[in-house]
């Protein structure tokens, strides 16, 4: 059953059985104030997503990535095409900028969602005891983000994801921000996070690394207004080891592959 907010163009159902997220002709353009000047940002969109996978978008900036993971969270109309989830809970979205609120408590921030659904004080406290323990922020509890680094504030927006069990995670260039240390060791965790959670993810990322180290599926798109052009199986074992699997050639061939494929997407 799909619960986001009903859309023209967003159905529900379970025809596919297998895949939780399914786009078809997916098409979406911007108009300016006066509705003259159209902007196409997506043109043509599809693919799937089956239940449990992590799959990461790539592409030249301004292809229409955020726009299409934006649609998926029922945050933007399409112009026309059709867009299905098949989940029970509306899709959780992380930011390339942490979204925190800064006048609470790391603790104040991850319960967010479950104060707005009036959940008990009690159920708060333990399932926020869960999430920071899982990020790593359980000594962090009771501080402020002026406190924290960019790394800990972008963990207290994937808890916050986390907390109230939604089935599909929505990230668009959560660790863009980041150093790469810092990146390399959230792309770990998330890793630890996911496989422990076995929640879908699509995840955006302008990092052909970043993307290989993560996903199980590498979506590439065009330049604006962009459109599928491949769809990568990532053939890595898992549970993966985000340093050691760049000692595999295939690591390279794949970065080789995807590079040849952004470089060669012709402009619509
Ligand atoms: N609200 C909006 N109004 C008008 N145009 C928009 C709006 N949002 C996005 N666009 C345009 O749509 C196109 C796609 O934007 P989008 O942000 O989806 O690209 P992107 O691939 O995520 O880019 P980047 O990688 O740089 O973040 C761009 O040309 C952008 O200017």
């Amino acid at each position: 059953m799909n619960v986001a907010v009903p859309q023209e163009g967003r159905t529900s159902g379970s025809a596919e059985a297998a895949s939780v997220i399914e786009v078809r002709n997916l098409v979406k353009a911007f108009y300016d104030a006066s509705g003259d000047r159209i902007t196409l940002a997506a043109t043509d969109v599809n693919f799937t997503v089956r239940r449990g996978e992590f799959v990461c978008i790539v592409g030249p900036s301004g292809c229409g990535k955020t726009t299409v993971l934006r649609i998926l969270a029922g945050l933007e109309q399409l112009l026309s095409g059709e867009v299905r989830i098949d989940s029970m809970t509306q899709p959780a979205m992380v930011f390339q900028e942490a979204s925190v609120f800064p006048w609470l408590t790391v603790s104040q921030n991850v319960a967010f969602p479950l104060s707005l659904k009036g959940v008990s004080a009690q159920k708060q406290r333990e399932r926020v005891a869960e999430l920071l323990a899982l990020t790593g922020l359980t000594e962090f509890a009771d501080a402020h983000p002026h406190q924290l680094s960019g790394g800990m504030k972008q963990r207290v927006s994937v808890a916050r994801a986390l907390v109230d069990d939604r089935d599909i995670l929505l990230m668009d260039e959560p660790f863009g921000a980041l150093d790469e240390q810092t990146r390399l060791t959230l792309q770990q965790e998330l890793l630890r996070i996911w496989e422990r959670t076995g929640k879908t993810v699509v995840f955006i990322t302008h990092s052909v690394d970043e993307a290989l180290t993560l996903a199980d599926r590498v979506l590439v798109m065009s330049p604006r207004p962009g459109t599928m052009v491949a769809d990568l199986l990532v053939p890595f074992e898992r549970p993966r080891d985000v340093v050691e699997m760049r000692r595999d050639k295939r690591f390279w061939d794949l970065t080789y592959e995807v590079w040849r494929l952004l470089a060669a997407a012709p402009e619509h």
